[in-house]
């Protein structure tokens, strides 16, 4: 089939495919096509056979798809063994052409308009293969790896499309590639818009297990990727925000690889200080600084042949990136102090941040040769606000946990009111927060004097009124609608008034009005101006009779009787301020 015929046919497979898969196996089916016909009239006809082909869609900082074809046969492939062409992402991101590997030589050709470019003798920091790469894709047999880019919209690239084939006659030269490399880059021109806007298909959802409690549909996809992901030696990289779950996902990673007998190290840059970065990762000998009397071995030695996990990538020194951007590529280290002591590193990484890495290398921070060793294998965990669909299966298990820490073999359960709840939250900290919220909540369950908590047959059931009461306790919860904060911040007041009641201080009903104080101080700061603050609240009638100082004044005073009655140490600064503003002159 010419390329012309092979563009004609698969433009109406792409426009009726349901999902990213169905528009991917015909994107590949097409290529092959086109790489088998260029085989069979070239001097390598009969020696050379094409092995697979890889879809990669990773637009910005995660993949989002993955999918394998595997001949002969064509079937999908669900051991992706050979996910090693994202290493060559690099390459095709800088260069935005299509790429050729020769795998054995590890010389690379750059499809420029201009003319092709050969690359030979690369530095190991520059090769498009790491050395295990390599040799996996040796012992499968592949000898030469084409790589499309996939075009976003915008011009920049969303993904691409590896192709790797075997043939050992053709080492050392360009194989078939010169042949069809300007009709593969237009079948992936034209598949790219259906690539990225095409849903994925559902996938066979990853059984949860005791390290990953929780797999929902929003997920599923991803968990699914991250098992392949886990099998291969390349560093993974997990981003995603505080408390979304990276760290146990790193965990789960390591069990399903296959080291998952060997140990599972964590080193949280975070709590180590930048100037012991070093000596953590590396270990040292005795004497290699102050304070330094005896050997000890860092967290590599420590991981030994397991896995060994890194969070807070991004708090690394650029001193200490170095130093673990020459474990990914030679695998090899050296102790603090220890001149002689070179040793070899048989670690796998996974590497956690909640940082924009491509920024930290815009910014100069964070070097972009690790950068691009370490962004191997991205995903992206979501904030638990983008996956609530997990939220209740979240709640129950943690809920479960928490009951059984506390040795009860009763049964215990959330209302379906009290999921509501804790479903309308926004949940800035993730599951961390959930987690908090959750033990909280089972606090004030037990705690409570109703009946309610209690129920038949000993079950111990959360009602929306405990959630609620633990969800009053978060403080400052950014990104949470006004009308929740609102409703926080009542509850908070009614347990205070319930509380005070209680010790007979009772705080009456004509305070809530202090709230009413509490904007218009609010305001007035805002402003830096009484008169508009008042217009910004829509009083412009006391304005104009000139008496909204009195009314301001007024209201102050009742946020001070407040203060007066519940008023602790930090409430000082807020009546110092009340202060300051009643004594403002009129008119400023
Ligand atoms: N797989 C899980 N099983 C049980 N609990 C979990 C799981 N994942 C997350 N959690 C809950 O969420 C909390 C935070 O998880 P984790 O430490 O993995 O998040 P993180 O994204 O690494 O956070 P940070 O970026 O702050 O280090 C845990 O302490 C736990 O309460």
């Amino acid at each position: 089939m010419s390329p012309d015929d092979l563009l004609t046919s698969l433009v109406p497979r792409l426009i009726s495919a349901m999902n990213f898969e169905e528009a991917a196996t015909s994107v590949l089916r097409a290529m092959f096509s086109c790489v088998e016909a260029a085989l069979a009239a070239g001097p390598h006809a009969g020696r050379g056979r094409l092995l697979s082909g890889v879809v990669h869609f990773r637009p910005g900082d995660g993949y989002q798809r993955l999918f394998g074809v595997q001949l002969p046969g064509g079937e999908r492939v669900e051991e992706l063994g050979y996910l090693t062409s994202a290493n060559v992402w690099r390459w095709v991101v800088e260069h935005r052409c299509s790429v050729s590997i020769d795998v054995q030589l590890a010389t690379l050709r750059l499809w420029l308009p201009g003319g092709p470019i050969e690359r030979r003798d690369l530095p190991a920091a520059e090769s498009p293969l790491g050395n295990e790469t390599r040799e996996r894709m040796l012992g499968r047999a592949t000898s030469h790896v084409h790589v499309v880019p996939l075009r976003s919209p915008a011009g920049g690239v969303d993904g691409m499309i590896a192709l790797e084939a075997s043939c050992k006659a053709a080492i050392g030269q360009e194989f078939v590639w010169s042949a069809c490399h300007e009709a593969l880059g237009l079948l992936a021109a034209v598949a790219a818009p259906y690539l990225g806007a095409l849903p994925q298909r559902p996938v066979q959802v990853v059984r949860p297990d005791e390290f990953l409690p929780v797999v929902g549909p929003s997920t599923a996809g991803l968990i699914e990727m991250l098992r392949v992901f886990a099998d291969q030696e390349e560093t993974v990289l997990i981003g995603g925000p505080t408390g979304a779950g990276k760290s146990r996902l790193a965990r789960w990673c390591h069990q399903q690889s296959r080291r998952r007998e060997q140990r599972f190290e964590t080193l949280d840059l975070l709590s180590v200080p930048e100037e012991l970065q070093m000596a953590e990762l590396f270990g040292w000998k005795r004497g290699a600084f102050t304070g330094a009397v005896k050997d000890s071995a860092g967290a590599i030695v420590r991981a030994g042949q397991g896995t060994l996990f890194i969070d807070e990538i991004d708090k690394l020194s650029l001193k200490a990136q170095a130093g673990l951007l020459r474990v990914l590529e030679e695998r090899r280290f050296r102790p603090l102090g220890d001149e002689h002591g070179e040793r070899a590193a048989d670690v796998r990484f996974i590497v956690g941040t909640n940082a924009d890495l491509r920024e930290a290398v815009r910014a100069g921070r964070f070097r972009e040769d690790l950068y691009y060793r370490i962004n191997v294998l991205p995903v992206r965990l979501p904030p638990l606000a983008e996956r609530l669909d997990e939220l209740p299966l979240w709640a129950d298990y943690m809920l479960e946990r928490r009951h059984q820490e506390s040795g009860s073999t009763t049964p215990v359960r959330l209302t379906p009111e009290a999921v509501r709840h804790l479903q309308a939250w926004s949940w800035p900290g993730n599951l961390r927060q959930l987690d908090n919220i959750v033990r909280r909540a089972y606090a004030l369950a037990l705690s409570s004097s109703r009946s309610g908590g209690v129920g038949a047959g000993g079950e111990l059931v959360l009602d929306a009124r405990d959630v609620e009461r633990a969800l009053a306790y978060e403080g400052g919860a950014e990104g949470s609608s006004l009308i929740a904060q609102l409703w926080r911040a009542a509850n908070s007041f009614v347990q205070e008034v319930e509380r005070r009641a209680q010790s007979d201080t009772p705080i009456p009903l004509e305070l809530c009005e202090a709230f009413r104080g509490m904007v218009m101080g609010a305001a007035v700061q805002l402003r830096g101006d009484r008169d508009e603050a008042f217009v910004l609240l829509g009083q412009q009638q006391l304005l104009k009779n000139r008496n909204h100082h009195r009314a301001l004044r007024r209201e102050l005073e009742r946020v001070r009787e407040l203060l007066r009655l519940v008023g602790g140490e930090p409430d000082m600064v807020l009546a110092e301020q009340l202060e300051a503003l009643a004594e403002q002159p009129p008119g400023r």
